[in-house]
């Protein structure tokens, strides 16, 4: 894909966690209106460690048509959807258990229907291909937004430094039986789909990112994970970051005037 236009990405710094959660909000409500005012849905896909809890500004936000949600995940642990772990059931706490989101329109990735790991990426592709593929005619989903997280060694989703699934050009969605951070097994978008999207948000705060951020945005030669996501044109790659966060990055800040 390296021929395909890609803006640069932009970073959105704010100066503490509730200002980044409120903005997150306002971002989300903006592109969930552009969306549904075009083609009627808006599709979102949600990741796991502290993003769900991020979510909490849009719970009584104003301008949200929620049954015009159609929502996914980036990537899932694979155990049981009530489990501890699951990103689906942190999901369901912060968010779907407080707003109105036709359960038909949420997708978790569920474990509990099939045993093998390849078979349940199989079938999460499918679930994919049928929301999608009637919809938009390219060769990949157009998600209107993905909201990410990373990881302090640079992953996003469940794409780890150095694993093969970096190089996956082909699968919608993958099984991956050796992540590194527990559990090991797990169903992951791939690139290809995250890049496709209209729009793709990462959010990290707090110290503990800051060194791994600036490896990101001022080394992305390094091709840390993060560093790989580009989506391609009109596609836009925005950084939600609190300053603790951008203490260490050079990259040139953007106010996004929301
Ligand atoms: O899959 C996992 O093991 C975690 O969910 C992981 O991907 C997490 O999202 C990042 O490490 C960012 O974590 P925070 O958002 O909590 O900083």
């Amino acid at each position: 894909m390296a021929h395909h236009p890609r803006h640069a990405p932009l970073l959105a710094v704010f100066p503490t966690q509730p200002v980044l959660i409120a903005e997150l909000a306002h971002f989300v409500a903006k592109a969930q209106k552009d969306a549904i005012d075009k083609k009627g849905r808006f599709t979102i896909a949600l990741s796991g460690g502290s993003l769900p809890a991020m979510l909490a500004g849009l719970v009584d936000h104003p301008h949200i048509k929620w049954h015009h949600w159609h929502v996914f995940y980036v990537d899932e642990r694979a155990v049981p959807l009530d489990h501890p772990d699951s990103n689906h059931r942190a999901c369901t706490e912060a968010l779907f258990a407080r707003v109105p989101i036709p359960a038909a329109q949420i997708h978790p990735i569920d474990v509990a229907q099939l045993g093998d790991l390849e078979e349940l990426a199989d079938a999460y592709e499918k679930t994919l291909i049928h929301a999608f593929a009637q919809k938009d005619a390219a060769r990949f989903p157009v998600f209107d937004l993905v909201l990410l997280g990373m990881g302090p060694d640079g992953h996003t989703a469940s794409l780890f430094p150095a694993h093969a699934l970096l190089a996956e050009e082909d699968r919608w969605v993958a099984p991956l039986a050796d992540a590194p951070k527990p559990p090991p097994e797990r169903i992951t978008f791939t690139y290809p789909v995250i890049n496709h999207a209209a729009r793709v948000v990462f959010v990290a705060t707090g110290a503990g990112k800051a060194d791994v951020l600036a490896r990101v945005l001022d080394h992305p030669e390094e091709g840390l994970p993060a560093a790989r996501v580009r989506p391609v044109a009109p596609g836009q790659l925005y950084w939600f970051v609190d300053e603790p966060a951008a203490a260490r990055t050079a990259y040139p800040r953007t106010d996004l005037k929301l």
